[in-house]
């Protein structure tokens, strides 16, 4: 086992973590295969689920314990509310998705429980619980979108999806977060370690529960 928090967080999660990695959405996304219901599901859900992550963005920015990380969260956020935010709008275009789904859709299970876990990462005000949500989010696309000499689908809807999420920025931006909980791993007692891992966990759990739910018809839940 390694010594730093978020190697260790992570191979306590691995065998969820590869069933997301390798889960047929990401496959199916990489191949531009992937049905038209189920993107669009996925998308009006991710929509609700970004907003948010950005308020879970907030406060991390917020309970940072310095200028530094705010200013590298406060960039990321940046994007996530900008080039991010225009691929869902364009891709809300192309899929004929109403202004009703895209502002107030009915919530699947999974998006109500992963809004509640950051909505309670957020309100702990803990920096290290923010940490470990936002590595499991962005660190989990991350190993699954990038992926070396991929060549990327034609539809926009599918290649820029992967470009989010495989790109120098992001790269580094991931590779600066797990780091910076490693960091506020060595800075907390042992209960509050203990809580930032149970983070990390419902997260990856969530992920997995997140991809499965849009393969499932509207009235699954
Ligand atoms: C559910 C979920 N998890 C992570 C990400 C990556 N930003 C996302 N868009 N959606």
């Amino acid at each position: 086992m390694t010594d730093r928090f978020s190697d260790a967080l992570q191979a306590l999660n691995q065998p969820v973590w590869d069933a997301c990695i390798h889960h047929r959405f990401i496959d199916e996304m990489r191949a531009g295969s992937l049905d038209d219901a189920v993107l669009r599901r996925y998308l009006v859900q991710d929509y609700q689920f970004i907003n948010q992550f950005v308020a879970l963005l907030g406060a991390a920015i917020a309970s940072a314990d310095g200028f530094a990380p705010r200013v590298r969260l406060a960039q990321f956020a940046a994007m996530i509310t900008s080039d991010e935010n225009t691929y869902f709008q364009r891709s809300f275009d192309t899929l004929a998705v109403s202004q009703q789904e895209r502002e107030t859709p009915p919530l699947n299970l999974p998006t109500v429980q992963f809004q509640a876990l950051m909505g309670q990462a957020a309100r702990s005000q803990k920096y290290a619980n923010c940490l470990a949500v936002l590595c499991v989010a962005e660190g989990l696309y991350l190993d699954g979108f990038d992926q070396p000499g991929q060549s990327l689908p034609p539809r926009f809807e599918h290649a820029e999806w992967i470009s989010l999420h495989a790109n120098d920025f992001f790269r580094d931006f991931v590779g600066w977060l797990r780091p910076e909980l490693d960091r506020m791993g060595e800075s907390i007692d042992p209960d509050a370690r203990a809580e930032a891992a149970d983070y990390f966990s419902r997260a990856v759990a969530l992920e997995q529960a997140f991809f499965d739910h849009v393969y499932q018809p509207p009235s699954a839940d």
